[in-house]
């Protein structure tokens, strides 16, 4: 379970996120969306512990939880090394033993064809591959909170698909699985979320279950566009 009490963010003299109480439960599903610049990333990172406001606002029912939660960055980024190296980081940093973190890798390397990749410099990946391993870098753990920050933004209808299957079968495997899914495609939104986060202005606007939602009558420029997409 996640609690989120009065969070609120301040960046450059500027209120950026006001959360008065949100709570989670194991295996809610969440679509979170919102105008550029709305919070979705500050609340993300404040959920993923890594905003100091966290501290005070965001608590779980389980101590070791930030060894828990899988958190997706909008943006890729890689640590110096080979594809390899980075994709057991997580592995290591979490002291796995050397035995299983091999195991796992090579199961991987099967199971997602990598071998190709793992040799590589990240830097030197197309952008369809950096998300592959970003993802596969985030789901190689087993965490069981998982925040994705528009994970599939920009790469080919082909490499959405597959990820989208790892993805799908992640969830499955263990469905008390807790995911919160950003993205600005209504498509994905409704595929992922079965509740869903309106944030605007720093503040959700609206938190709905899935029938609710589809149900809207509340609207505003945004949710307009969003649904005639
Ligand atoms: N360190 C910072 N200093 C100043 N402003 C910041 C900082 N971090 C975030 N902001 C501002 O806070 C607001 C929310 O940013 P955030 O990245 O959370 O939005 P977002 O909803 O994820 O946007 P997008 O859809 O464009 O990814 C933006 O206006 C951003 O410029």
């Amino acid at each position: 379970m996640i609690l989120v009490k009065n969070l609120q963010v301040f960046r450059a003299r500027k209120q950026i996120l006001k959360i008065n109480q949100l709570k989670v439960v194991a295996g809610e599903k969440i679509s979170l969306f919102g105008p550029n610049g709305s919070g979705k990333s500050t609340l993300l990172r404040s959920l993923a512990l890594i905003e100091p406001e966290s501290l005070r606002a965001v608590f779980y029912n389980s101590r070791d939880a930030n060894w828990q939660i899988g958190y997706l960055m909008q943006e890729p980024y890689f640590f110096r090394g080979t594809v390899e190296e980075n994709l057991v980081l997580p592995l290591k940093l979490r002291k796995i033993p050397e035995k299983i973190i091999k195991k796992k890798l090579g199961e991987f390397t099967e199971k997602y064809k990598l071998e190709s990749l793992l040799r590589k410099n990240p830097k030197v990946l197309s952008g369809g591959e950096k998300q592959r391993i970003n993802l596969l870098r985030t789901l190689i753990y087993e965490p069981f909170y998982l925040f994705l920050d528009e994970p599939f933004t920009g790469i080919d209808a082909l490499t959405k698909k597959e990820l989208n299957k790892y993805l799908q079968s992640y969830l499955e495997q263990e469905p008390g699985r807790i995911l919160i899914y950003v993205s600005h495609d209504l498509k994905e939104l409704l595929k992922w979320g079965k509740r869903f986060w309106y944030l605007k202005d720093g503040e959700i606007k609206f938190d709905l279950a899935k029938e609710e939602f589809l149900k809207l009558n509340y609207q505003d420029d945004y949710l307009q566009l969003l649904f005639e997409e």
